[in-house]
């Protein structure tokens, strides 16, 4: 038996496998080979238990063909591998081998999971049973379960949550949830340490915008198996959040905002609602078929290399908030007394080089990742922390063009349509106006798939929103959120 001193290898051992006395090693790169098999550890073993003398190492493997998961064209399916090592000291150098290395990974081992029972299609807490938690346990992590009962529960949950006690929040979910779950920790007193908690999302909602555009960066279908995995194997990235404000109000950001267009088709459809998905195509076309331009104004920092783009202009800051710092050390917000958690990125509004476009406008478009849903990849460029949110705007098109560009959507090559400008942009002032053709009417702001704000005339405009439909600052803060993913 060798405890690592050959190369490469961390314990090679004869064992017993199906009452059989064969070698098996595992390497220092995480191979875990005997004579008629392999695994890859990092990408493949979930997590180990020992039975009496035995180790049983649980593990997800590609089977090539057959059954699919959840719609993903690759097979994957839950094996285990037994063995049984030669004595009770052989039993605990291999657990002891085995464990040091999953620990080297930095995976995860107590995650707060929230469910959204009536998200979508009401699916996730099949998803859950399904998928989550088989696989959560065969990789030995802890699991905390909270279902939302109510709009805003989850941000409610997330406000006071004790989060020394987790590794990671995951949202089974749509996007609603994390965006939920994002101004949630924001808005904590800790807020600085809190955004750091690694956020988690495995698709169960009807825009799973975030989790499409982390499983597709790397190829791999949007499936809640291959979101889990990701979750499990502990990989980390930044995410970038837009904080949206107007005077004291902030709303934060992680997906995208739309104005015109878009979100009349997004929001307006509900009306279509019992026509399933089909009601965004249908709606889409009536829209284009009697088209809307908006007057207003938009103000932006463009990226470095997009500075052609609109008219020079300045922007005058709104700053009219104190930040202190408290005793206890964290920074927190007085305004009228009350205390707030993050007030967006520190932005010195004025010294910058802003431009500007006025409307009309058909549509208005902020994206910060590239997938607004499963089917729309809004954004082709747009990266998870560079930073920026990626502009799509259109100003002026025809109505064969409009059908042309929306049925590309899918695919992204909407952006490369002479109607549409595409530009990435650091900060960005949204003076949203009237309906062109008719002044008693104006739009809604649709952020992360919520009505923001809603003019005078649209549709359901008795329904409070967050925000006014009037001048609306957005800013970036790089990398400040961080994701669980894929790569
Ligand atoms: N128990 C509940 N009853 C009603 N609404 C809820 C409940 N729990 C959460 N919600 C709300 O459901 C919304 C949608 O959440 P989720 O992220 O799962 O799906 P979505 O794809 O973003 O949206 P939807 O599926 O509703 O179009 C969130 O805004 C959330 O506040």
């Amino acid at each position: 038996m060798d405890q690592g001193g050959a190369a490469e290898s961390l314990l090679s051992d004869r064992v017993k496998i199906n009452g059989v006395v064969k070698p098996l090693i595992l390497t220092a790169d995480g191979q875990f080979r005997w004579s008629d098999g392999c695994l890859a550890v990092e990408k493949q073993v979930l997590g180990f238990s020992v039975e009496g003398s035995k180790i049983k190492v649980r593990a997800i493997v590609d089977t090539g063909a057959g059954i699919c998961c959840a719609g993903s064209e690759v097979a994957l399916v839950r094996k285990s591998f037994t063995f049984q090592p030669l004595s009770d000291d052989l039993l605990s150098l291999w657990c002891e081998k085995l464990q040091n290395y999953l620990d080297s990974l930095g995976r995860p081992k107590r995650l707060f999971v929230i469910v959204n029972p009536y998200g979508g299609t009401k699916s996730a807490s099949k998803v859950f049973l399904d998928f989550v938690k088989p696989l959560l346990e065969d990789a030995n992590i802890e699991i905390t379960l909270q279902e939302t009962r109510y709009q805003l529960h989850a941000k409610e949950i997330v406000h006071s949550l004790e989060l020394p006690k987790y590794d990671g929040i995951v949202c089974v979910s749509g996007d609603g949830i994390l965006v939920e779950v994002v101004n949630g920790l924001l808005e904590r007193g800790d807020w600085k340490t809190a955004i750091k908690m690694p956020l988690g999302v495995v698709p169960a909602g009807t825009g799973n915008g975030m989790a499409k555009s982390l499983l597709d960066s790397i190829g791999e279908l949007c499936t809640p198996i291959n979101a889990i995995l990701a979750i499990i194997r502990g990989h980390k990235c930044s995410l970038d959040v837009a904080t949206m404000s107007q005077g004291d109000t902030k709303f934060f950001s992680v997906l995208m905002l739309a104005w015109g267009l878009v979100a009349d088709i997004d929001i307006e459809s509900e009306k279509y609602r019992w026509m399933g998905s089909a009601r965004l195509d249908f709606y889409a076309i009536k829209r284009i078929f009697s088209l809307r331009k908006y007057n207003g104004c938009i103000k932006f920092v463009p990226a470095p290399g997009y500075e052609a783009c609109g008219e020079p202009t300045s922007a005058e800051g709104e700053s009219t908030s104190e930040v202190i710092s408290s005793e206890d050390g964290s920074d927190k917000l007085l305004v009228n007394g009350r205390q707030y958690g993050y007030q967006g990125a520190d932005f010195d509004m004025k010294n910058l080089n802003w431009r500007k476009v006025d409307g009309p406008f058909v549509s208005i478009w902020l994206h910060n990742v590239p997938w607004g849903g499963e089917d729309t990849m809004a954004a082709p460029d747009a990266k998870f922390s560079d930073g920026y949110l990626d502009l799509i705007m259109i100003k002026d098109c025809t109505k064969l063009g409009l059908l042309a560009l929306m049925s590309e959507l899918n695919n992204g090559c909407h952006v490369k349509s002479p109607y549409v400008q595409y530009i990435k942009v650091k900060a960005f002032i949204l003076e949203p106006g009237t309906r062109n053709d008719n002044p008693l009417k104006e739009g809604i702001i649709d952020v992360d798939g919520e009505v923001l704000a809603r003019g005078k005339g649209t549709y359901k405009c008795d329904e409070k929103t967050l925000m006014a439909y009037e001048k609306l600052h957005i800013n970036v803060d790089q990398g400040l959120a961080t994701l669980f993913c894929p790569f």
